[in-house]
């Protein structure tokens, strides 16, 4: 690992117990090493909502736009946190990404100019592709890879990750081959790798999910955002975390919620930029986004989401980020679909993930299953197919039989 660890002599764990400070790329007391199973099966399970100071270690797995983001609203949180307590930087921040030469080059220049051009990255964060080196020791483990690619590094978190630490995920989609959500993913893996169950991680894993498009919070512009956990003081442990002066995260129990706002907005914004590549004007883009959010909060609802959560950041306020802004990849996969261009031209021209592609259809299979209608997603999913025209939408969508607003179906 390249770059500062923490100051001090100690650490202080999720569950607040003080243990010896770890050597940068050891494995901390209470972590097993590479290769070995991070806790025996039946281990006693730490208290599940940390007290005390915020993590001391964080592994950022992902250094795309948002986990390279991320990872320095993390940093930024310590420094602002230590520097109003007037006490010593305690944090240390680890931003892991697959291409170890590209992580060498963010390490000695903090600078991530393919993601985050021209954003400056804070000195405390340091960067490795060593996955073990970034999880072992770490009290939270931040999870910043796409929705299709997380349950393929999870064995590998595993091997290295405390049985007390917190699992956030940041992703905004559903696994294509199986429509679980990613915190459904997250305990299924890690449960069973190390051995602990699903139950144990299911308790330990939260979701962050708002308006929050990369790089405008990498240029710290005021934005707000929602950490879900099971249990509230998890959540307020890791909103303490990653609250700033420019980045304010509220919390909420409602772990569903959060996680299918942030994954149909992406369905809903391809549908936005089909209309917008079609050039349609507000009229029909807001008819959409309001009519996207009904069918979100039904979906939600079915799975025992909250309409509270919907009405929120992680529903409304995303959604209305995503679908407004050209920054969006996916409002910008649909413009391209809207323009004429087929899916395989699309995803030959996309630089960066667009969830929304690959999590349509498992969206729509998981409303089904729950009978749940998603007329929007249907017709997004039907183009995707090429089953119909983008010119065919709106007739579909319009042509539908009249009823009453709301969410019921
Ligand atoms: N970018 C944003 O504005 C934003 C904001 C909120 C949430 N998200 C969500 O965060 C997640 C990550 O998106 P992003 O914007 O950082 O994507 P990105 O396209 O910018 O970067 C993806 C990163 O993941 C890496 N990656 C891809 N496959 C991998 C694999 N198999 N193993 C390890 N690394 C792999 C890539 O190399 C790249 O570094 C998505 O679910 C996205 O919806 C993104
Ligand atoms: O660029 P998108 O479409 O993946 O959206 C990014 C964020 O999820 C917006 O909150």
């Amino acid at each position: 690992m390249t770059g500062p660890a923490g100051t001090d002599q100690a650490r202080t764990g999720p569950a607040g117990d003080r243990v010896p400070a770890a050597a940068p790329g050891a494995p901390a007391a209470g972590t097993a090493g590479a290769g070995t199973p991070a806790a025996a099966p039946g281990a006693a399970a730490p208290a599940i909502a940390p007290t005390g100071p915020g993590p001391r270690k964080v592994a950022v797995l992902g250094a795309g736009s948002w986990g390279t983001t991320f990872a320095k609203v993390l940093a930024d949180s310590a420094r602002e946190s230590a520097h109003a307590r007037h006490e010593p930087l305690r944090r240390t921040v680890v931003l892991w990404g697959r291409d170890a030469a590209a992580m060498g080059h963010l390490a000695r220049t903090h600078v991530n100019d393919r993601y985050v051009p021209g954003i400056r990255l804070p000195e405390l964060l340091a960067a490795t592709g060593d996955l073990g080196e970034a999880v072992a020791g770490a009290d939270l483990v931040v999870l910043a890879v796409p929705a299709q690619s997380l349950r393929s590094q999870l064995p590998a978190v595993a091997r290295h990750v405390a049985p007390d630490a917190v699992v956030l995920s940041l992703a905004k989609g559903l696994e294509g081959a199986t429509g679980l959500r990613m915190s459904e993913v997250v305990a299924e893996e890690l449960g069973r790798g190390t051995g602990l169950g699903a139950e144990h991680w299911r308790a330990r894993t939260c979701v962050l999910s708002g308006p929050n498009l990369a790089m405008e919070i990498a240029e710290e512009q005021p934005t707000a955002s929602v950490v879900a956990a099971p249990a509230p003081a998890l959540a307020a442990w890791v909103a303490h975390a990653c609250r700033t002066r420019y980045f304010r995260p509220y919390t909420n129990t409602d772990v569903v919620g959060t996680e299918i706002g942030g994954v149909v907005k992406n369905v809903i914004a391809l549908s936005v930029g089909i209309a917008d590549g079609r050039h349609f004007g507000e009229n029909s883009k807001a008819s959409i986004i309001t009519r996207g959010l009904a069918e979100t909060t039904r979906l939600a609802l079915a799975l025992g989401g909250r309409v509270e959560t919907l009405s929120g950041l992680a529903g409304m306020g995303d959604l209305v980020a995503t679908c407004s802004s050209p920054l969006s990849r996916n409002r910008t996969a649909g413009r391209l679909l809207g323009l004429g261009k087929t899916l395989a031209e699309v995803q030959e021209e996309m630089t960066q993930t667009a969830e929304g592609i690959k999590s349509a259809p498992a969206v729509l299979e998981l409303a089904r299953r729950h009978g749940v209608e998603m007329p929007i997603t249907e017709a997004v999913v039907a183009i995707l197919d090429e089953r119909i025209s983008v010119d065919e939408l709106a007739p579909l969508l319009l042509g539908r039989e009249l009823k009453s607003e709301g969410t019921a179906p």
